[in-house]
């Protein structure tokens, strides 16, 4: 059995960075960019009131002082003329500040007849200007690789850039395996139960932006598995799920050895995940996971999401931990890495007190996997953990 780490080793070396295309930047969300956004504007492309008021010059601003309203100045229609001793221009937020002004008096601070307004005694110190170019400035850039947010997109809109170059979205094939599954919303006999690993595998994937494809579930014979790889053509990763332990329904690794898989690793130390196989599919990598459910998804965490950050073009790592301060002590950990459902509250870590790897309703109670190194010995509370949040 390998570990974790040298796993993961094994898996980046089957995935590189996929091309990259251009999408239009109201579907860049989520994607991932992969060359430079450079701004070709400056934003404010003027120095623009901050506020609704009345534009004058700096010097003159004192508390009681006169002036003559020559104009005004709106988001959108700049005031063409300048601003002189003892004269104000009508000004709202955005606009651009007139020549000769430098200061925005706040209207709640003026008194206004006619065309003569009066400052007020009590003005607040800020002149209520953002100056050109206070935002970003030509040639400021937004660095490549990062996943585009809410945030970045708004960004590059600001910047003017209406389509981006992202890298392409790995396609991943997902096959469950086992006579006894049937798809959710089926009919099941009485032996047996509802195929879940592929529908939170694909859940998992896409919100870390994957395009991810389930195939129809391959029985427990060679044809049938056999086909299921014929679907999953074009791949770039195809995963399979269950059918990788030592029982005799267990046909993923033959198969797949027969159809040309090279199998770069077969079981890991680790704890759920332990009949993890891997190996390259021709073009694809092929991933096979265990068949216990919460297995097939802590495999995801663990291994599907490094490996799909890798050919999204943000790098090969391991899933980037935080840690926890233990709620309560806990025993000596065995041979192999563990990732326990937890619970982390308030900065403190518990984990769940079942860690069957067939218990989908504690994985779904947990938003943490607690990680116990191999022969971890006890650890007492108030000791640093890490865990991968969920
Ligand atoms: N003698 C041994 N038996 C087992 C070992 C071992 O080392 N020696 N390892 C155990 C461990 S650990 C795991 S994990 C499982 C993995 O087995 P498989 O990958 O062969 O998975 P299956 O036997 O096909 O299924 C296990 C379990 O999961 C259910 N399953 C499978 N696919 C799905 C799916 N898509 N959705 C929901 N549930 C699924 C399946 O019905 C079984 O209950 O092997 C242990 N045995
Ligand atoms: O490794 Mo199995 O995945 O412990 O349940």
């Amino acid at each position: 059995m390998i570990t974790v780490d040298e796993a993961l080793d094994h898996l980046f070396s089957l995935v590189s960075p996929l091309e990259t295309e251009t999408v239009p930047l109201s579907e860049g969300m989520g994607r991932v960019l992969a060359a430079d956004a450079v701004a070709t504007r400056d934003q404010p492309p003027f120095s623009a009131s901050a506020m609704d008021g009345y534009a004058v010059a700096e010097a003159q601003a004192a508390p009681g002082a006169c002036f003559t309203v020559i104009g005004e100045a709106a988001a959108g229609h700049a005031f063409s003329g300048s601003v002189g001793a003892r004269q104000a221009v009508r000004i709202f937020t955005g606009a651009p500040v007139p020549d000769g002004a430098d200061r925005v008096i706040i209207q709640e601070d003026v008194t206004r007849d006619g065309d003569r307004i009066t400052l007020g005694e009590n003005l607040d110190n800020n002149k209520h200007i953002r100056p050109l170019g206070a935002d970003f400035k030509v040639g400021d850039k937004l660095s490549a690789p990062r996943r585009l947010s809410a945030s970045d997109i708004a960004l590059l809109a600001s910047m003017n850039i209406p389509n981006v170059t992202v890298t392409r979205q790995p396609d991943i094939a997902l096959i469950s395996t086992g006579d006894e599954l049937v798809m959710p919303g089926e009919t099941p006999g009485p032996d047996q139960i509802i195929a879940s690993n592929t529908f939170g595998l694909k859940a998992l994937l896409e919100a870390h932006g994957a395009r991810a494809r389930i195939l129809p579930i391959a029985r427990d014979t060679r044809a049938s598995l056999e086909a299921a790889f014929a679907l999953a053509e074009g791949a770039d990763l195809v995963v399979t799920i269950g059918g990788a332990s030592v029982g005799d329904h267990d046909l993923v690794g033959d198969v797949a050895a027969d159809l040309g898989v090279e199998r770069a690793f077969y079981k890991v130390k680790m704890r759920p995940g332990k009949p993890l196989m891997a190996g390259r599919f021709g073009e694809a990598a092929m991933v096979g996971l265990p068949g216990n459910p919460v297995s097939a998804m802590v495999c995801g965490h663990v291994f599907l999401l490094p490996m799909l950050r890798a050919m999204l073009g943000l790098g090969a790592r391991r899933s980037s931990r935080l840690t926890a301060r233990l709620a309560a002590d806990i025993g000596p950990n065995g041979p192999r890495e563990h990732y326990m459902r937890a619970i982390v509250k308030d900065g403190a870590i518990t984990p769940l007190p079942s860690q069957d790897s067939a218990l989908l309703t504690v994985l779904a109670e947990a938003n943490a996997l607690m990680i116990r190194p191999p022969d971890d010995p006890p650890r007492e509370a108030g000791s640093q953990i890490p865990y991968l949040p969920l």
